[in-house]
């Protein structure tokens, strides 16, 4: 397994895909970078669909708001989807909903657990977000922590009309009352495992995309 490859844990999301997961995994060139590994539970190939049908999702429901919408991506992995979204988006109906990310390390309820974290970034997208609907962007949902902290964050930058969220993944675990509008795939957890999302943009072209579920006694702590 790439230990340089960030270990995080899950489960996949939807009105989203829960067709049963092919567990010898695909022929799609995105493999397991070592002969022993187990193979992504999404290929490259299922990410891209995953995120086809999202951005379809996307486009059926911010059609009622006139497109007065903005992808805001949680870093890391939530700004590179932010963006892919954005570009289907625009494939698909010639509408450019502007893309902006949002830190949230400050609002997080567990800084002093979880040590020093390098600050990410925030940019605010064109328009701003007042009087929009927002649609916040992560690759993992699972806790519900992080978009909490981000709803908290959001409030910085001004004060939408609505908020909405999108997950390539939700693993379930929820400790707090927080909910998707858009699950790319509906991935069923045990807690003790980790959902690792690579994204070529973040962990680069070998393997590119793919998400794998580990066993996190097998790679020791388990944070993502
Ligand atoms: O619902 P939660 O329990 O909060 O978990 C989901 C969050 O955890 C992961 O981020 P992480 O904090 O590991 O940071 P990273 O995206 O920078 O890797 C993931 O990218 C989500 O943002
Ligand atoms: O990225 C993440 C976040 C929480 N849980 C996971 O399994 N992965």
């Amino acid at each position: 397994m790439p230990s340089e490859h960030r270990r995080a844990r899950t489960t996949v999301v939807g009105d989203a895909d829960d067709r049963p997961l092919d567990p010898t995994g695909s022929p799609d060139p995105t493999g397991p970078p070592d002969p022993g590994d187990p193979p992504p539970v999404l290929t490259a190939a299922d990410v891209a669909r995953i995120t086809d049908r999202m951005a379809h999702q996307i486009i059926e429901n911010v059609a009622r708001s006139d497109f007065d919408a903005v992808l805001l991506g949680i870093p890391t992995r939530g700004v590179p989807l932010a963006h892919r979204l954005s570009a289907r988006i625009l494939a698909f109906a010639d509408v450019e909903l502007p893309v902006g990310s949002l830190d949230i390390t400050l609002y997080r309820d567990d800084l002093r657990l979880r040590g020093v974290r390098p600050l990410g970034e925030t940019v605010e997208p064109d328009g701003g977000v007042d009087g929009r609907v927002v649609i916040l962007v992560d690759d993992v949902l699972c806790s519900g922590r992080s978009c909490r902290a981000a709803l908290d964050a959001l409030t910085e930058l001004g004060r939408p009309r609505s908020v909405q969220l999108a997950t390539l993944v939700d693993r379930g675990h929820r400790e707090l009352p927080i909910r998707a509008d858009y699950v790319g795939k509906n991935l069923p957890t045990a807690a003790a495992q980790d959902v690792r999302v690579l994204l070529r943009e973040i962990d680069g072209d070998d393997p590119g995309d793919a998400v794998y579920v580990d066993d996190s006694e097998a790679f020791g702590t388990g944070a993502s």
